[in-house]
């Protein structure tokens, strides 16, 4: 029983705060399947952990991070400078959960641009060149990643999200882009609705998960 516990106990990760290690669920080399970078070549770091719980999430492996290995962040960003495509996607799982400073800054004295999907659920870190953020009505963004958005990109589940895409397109930068992606599940019923509303309302465009439709990573 005893050492049953023991091994329970030292499963739980204390994720140094100054980010030097990070739970890493995966990392792979492919091409950018949704919103403004769709199509162009990068390496993806999945970070284990979240806890927005969107019932339609397509990585609920993710969620628990004590699954997924605290590694060095020297180690991750030595994969990343091996690949020629000089951008990297920091995903998850959510990555705002972690101290990304380190871990931006490494990548970007090697010349290459730092993307990240986000929830915006906790607060900036990290210095990113583009922020995709992909609010969620489950946890608010944090008021201080809304300005930093390159990208707004609302997963379309039913007819209401239409509003809510709106509520959130009215807190963001006019500069952001406005992309309406539908949840994966529900895509043969939701996409007429988006082509219909992004015909009406042109300042949205559509976002399909292409990397699904390739069978790729
Ligand atoms: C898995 S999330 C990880 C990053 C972050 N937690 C977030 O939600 O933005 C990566 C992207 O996939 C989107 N996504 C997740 N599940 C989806 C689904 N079932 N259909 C369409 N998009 C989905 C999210 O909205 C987000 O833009
Ligand atoms: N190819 C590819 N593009 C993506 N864009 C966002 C992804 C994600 O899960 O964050 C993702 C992903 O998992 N694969
Ligand atoms: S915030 Fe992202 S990772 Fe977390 S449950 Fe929602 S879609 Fe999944
Ligand atoms: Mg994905």
């Amino acid at each position: 029983m005893e050492d049953l516990l023991e091994i329970k106990t030292a499963s739980v990760h204390t994720v140094p705060l100054d980010g030097t290690k990070l739970p890493l669920m995966e990392h792979f080399y492919t091409i950018q399947g949704e919103g403004y970078h769709t199509g162009k070549a990068a390496y993806f770091i999945r970070l284990g952990g979240c806890d927005v719980g969107c019932h339609w999430c397509d990585v609920k492996e993710s969620w628990d991070a004590n699954l997924h290995p605290l590694t060095d962040t020297d180690w991750i960003v030595q994969q990343a400078e091996q690949y020629p495509g000089k951008a990297v996607v920091v995903t998850g799982g959510e990555p705002l959960l972690y101290n990304l400073d380190y871990l931006t800054t490494e990548l970007r004295k090697r010349g290459i641009e730092t993307y990240i999907e986000t929830s915006g659920a906790y607060p900036l870190s990290g210095l990113w060149d583009w922020v995709c953020l992909s609010p969620k009505k489950f946890k608010s963004p944090h008021p201080n990643v809304i300005p930093h958005a390159g990208e707004l990109k609302v997963i379309v589940f039913n007819k209401s999200d239409f509003a809510w895409a709106e509520e959130h397109a009215a807190q963001v930068n006019p500069e952001t882009r406005l992309f309406l992606q539908p949840e994966w599940s529900k895509r043969d019923q939701i996409m007429p609705l988006i082509v219909e509303y992004v015909k009406e309302n042109p300042k949205w465009r559509i976002s399909l998960q292409t990397h699904k439709y390739l069978n790729i990573p």
